[in-house]
């Protein structure tokens, strides 16, 4: 909420938690900023069925707690319940937008929204492997020494342990990682920085028993992409129809993002390493998403 206001992306935002005075004094805590945001933001607090008129909810239900394990599947049980429990109530009152949802274990909850809400294909998004993609292009900066914005780069499959770099799409303004191995730079330990990436957000739990700024920024990116119909590239949490011969599972893959959600799923042709690999990422939140389904009522 804090990133959207500041980002200048939404005017009015509306604050739904299950600890009311949380959400008041979050609110609070907001409206005391609004004077140094780049445009006027109206804060309020709201209960379910007030979120019927958003454009776009972000579902970032949970305890984050949870996953003090260094597993983010231990969330599973209690995401699928409140999830369960309030996305219906959404519905009922006539939500008719996107979600834009973050909640752990990311890939199940937005497969869970979708089936829940019922809402047409796209109009569930998961932030994914966003927020990792990030983690990773920062980690290829820092051990090449050069600027973050000249990598293609991004990170595919579950938003957890069981991610991948598609290493064979990395490239540097254009030229691959191959072409650029005489330079002593890219001869890098792609399994350390992959590592980097994925166990990113266990460092910064460690210290403050949560993540903020990445997810919040990546959340906030992937809604002003929606906003503005930027029909930008982003790897995100989509729903995949036959793209790499999958159905009826979310995961983190390239997708286009525009005023109508995830308008385009990107498929890369893999070589046979990394298709395998991205096929077991896969598997995995097949199997979460079954294990979820026990928890429903
Ligand atoms: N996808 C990602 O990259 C990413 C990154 C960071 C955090 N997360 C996940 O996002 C979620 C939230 O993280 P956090 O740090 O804000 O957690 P948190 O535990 O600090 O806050 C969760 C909030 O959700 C509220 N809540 C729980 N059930 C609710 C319900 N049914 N209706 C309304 N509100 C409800 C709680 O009262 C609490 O205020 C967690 O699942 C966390 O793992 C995901």
């Amino acid at each position: 909420a804090f990133c959207l206001g500041m980002m200048g992306i939404a005017d009015e935002i509306l604050l739904c938690d299950v600890k009311e005075q949380k959400a008041i004094s979050e609110c609070q805590d907001l409206n005391d900023a609004v004077m140094y945001m780049p445009n006027h933001v109206v804060y309020r607090v709201t209960d379910y069925a007030g979120l019927k008129d958003c454009d776009v909810i972000v579902n970032a239900v949970g305890d984050v707690s949870l996953c003090a394990t260094g597993n983010r599947d231990d969330e599973l049980e209690n995401s699928v319940r409140q999830v369960a429990d309030y996305v219906p109530k959404v519905m009922e009152a006539g939500f008719d937008g996107i979600f834009v949802t973050i909640t752990n274990p990311c890939d199940v909850i937005a497969h869970l929204i979708a089936k829940l809400s019922g809402l047409p294909r796209g109009r569930v998004v998961g932030t994914g492997t966003l927020l990792d993609s990030s983690r990773l292009i920062h980690a290829i900066s820092d051990q090449t020494g050069l600027d973050a914005r000249g990598f293609f780069a991004f990170m595919m499959g579950e938003h957890g342990s069981a991610q991948m770099v598609p290493w064979s799409q990395v490239n540097f303004y254009g030229q691959t990682l191959e072409q650029m191995e005489e330079d002593p730079r890219f001869l890098f330990d792609k399994d350390k920085v992959q590592e980097k990436a994925i166990k990113g957000g266990w460092v910064t739990y460690q210290g403050k028993q949560c993540t903020e700024y990445g997810i919040a920024s990546a959340a906030a990116t992937l809604v002003r992409t929606i906003f503005h119909d930027e029909k930008r590239i982003l790897p995100c949490s989509v729903e995949l129809r036959g793209e790499y011969g999958e159905q009826d599972v979310f995961c983190g893959v390239p997708a286009v993002i525009g005023i109508h959600g995830v308008e385009e799923v990107l498929e890369y042709d893999l070589p046979d390493n990394e298709m395998k690999r991205l096929k077991e990422c896969i598997d995995t939140i097949h199997r979460n998403i079954e294990r979820g389904n026990r928890f429903l009522p």
